[in-house]
């Protein structure tokens, strides 16, 4: 009821045991709280936060328009509603090393597991456009040793994102993330490689885990779960995938009621209202006090 039974702290370890273990976790992105819980009752090992999400659900491109406030309130809203560990797109750190330094601070406070950082220039694009560019090695690397010497909870997890792949090619994205790692980083979120094998020669290269990226409609090709882990990928993301699902089914219903006048044919296709209740906890409320949230559902 209300809240996580579990604290940032325990959740923290949790992603670290995670990132350790032999297998491959796999951290779907939530559009907001209530798929948090989703995600969590179907057995995933913990939950994204899309900056790309956020910046859509705003209406906003994914331009580094969003601020940290914006960015570590709605994490924290997310992270407070599953027991999974939660792991932000904290961009470019909302600024330069101080700034990044701030930010870390922030997401621990806000209850997140952990975060990555990336090495893009300021303002920060999509990593799947045109047009990236990097910054250059010194202040990547005091990006990430700002974010590391700044964080409290050494079990915050501070993850290295490089966009080099795409800038300088492979060799440089490899080069870029063994420097990230020398600077503390704790995982590296290799973007925008380009086939398996460049995953494995990249897992190969680094002491450290290595995040994958199956975003939808992007630059690479959407591998199985399988593949990853052979590849020796340690955590995978979907990050935009529950929200271009909703979206999708959400224009699809509004085409359905302006074709037939009603939404009748749509609730085969709806979370039922019963479903809903169990993913709040309703009942966890009602047994709380049943004068203020007793209810039952009479439509089956
Ligand atoms: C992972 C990512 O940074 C995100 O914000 O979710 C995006 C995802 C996307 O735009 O599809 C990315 O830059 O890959
Ligand atoms: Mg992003």
């Amino acid at each position: 009821m209300l809240y996580s039974s579990k604290t940032p702290a325990e959740k923290r370890v949790a992603l670290r045991q995670a990132l350790a273990g032999p297998g491959l976790v796999r951290f779907p992105g939530a559009f907001n709280p209530l798929s948090a819980r989703l995600i969590e009752s179907k057995g995933f090992e913990g939950v994204y936060v899309s900056g790309a999400v956020i910046s859509a659900d705003l209406g906003l491109p994914d331009i580094g328009l969003t601020t940290l406030t914006e960015v570590a309130t709605r994490a924290g809203q997310i992270a407070r509603m599953t027991d999974l560990p939660s792991l932000v797109d904290a961009d470019t750190g909302f600024g330069e090393p101080l700034n990044a330094a701030r930010t870390v601070q922030t997401l621990e406070d806000a209850g997140l597991a952990g975060m990555h950082l990336e090495d893009q220039v300021n303002p920060k694009r999509c990593g799947h456009l045109d047009g990236k560019s990097v910054v250059d090695l010194d202040t990547a690397v005091n990006r990430i040793k700002a974010a590391v010497d700044a964080r409290r909870d050494a079990n915050f997890v501070v993850m290295a994102r490089t966009d080099m792949r795409a800038v300088e090619g492979f060799a440089a994205a490899v080069d870029r993330a063994k420097a990230l790692v020398d600077a503390g980083a704790d995982a590296v979120f290799p973007e925008a490689l380009e086939g398996l094998a460049e995953f494995e020669a990249m897992a190969e290269a680094l002491d450290v885990p290595i995040l994958a990226n199956m975003t939808e409609f992007g630059k690479g090709r959407l591998h199985t779960q399988d593949e990853l882990r052979d590849a020796g990928v340690r955590m995978v993301i979907y990050p935009v995938t529950l929200l271009r699902l909703a979206m999708g089914e959400a224009e699809r219903g509004l085409d359905e009621i302006i074709a037939s006048g009603t939404q009748e044919a749509l609730l085969d296709r709806m979370q039922h209202r019963r479903d809903l209740y169990d993913l709040i906890d309703y009942e966890g409320y009602s047994q709380f006090d049943d004068t203020v949230a007793g209810f039952t559902v009479t439509k089956e």
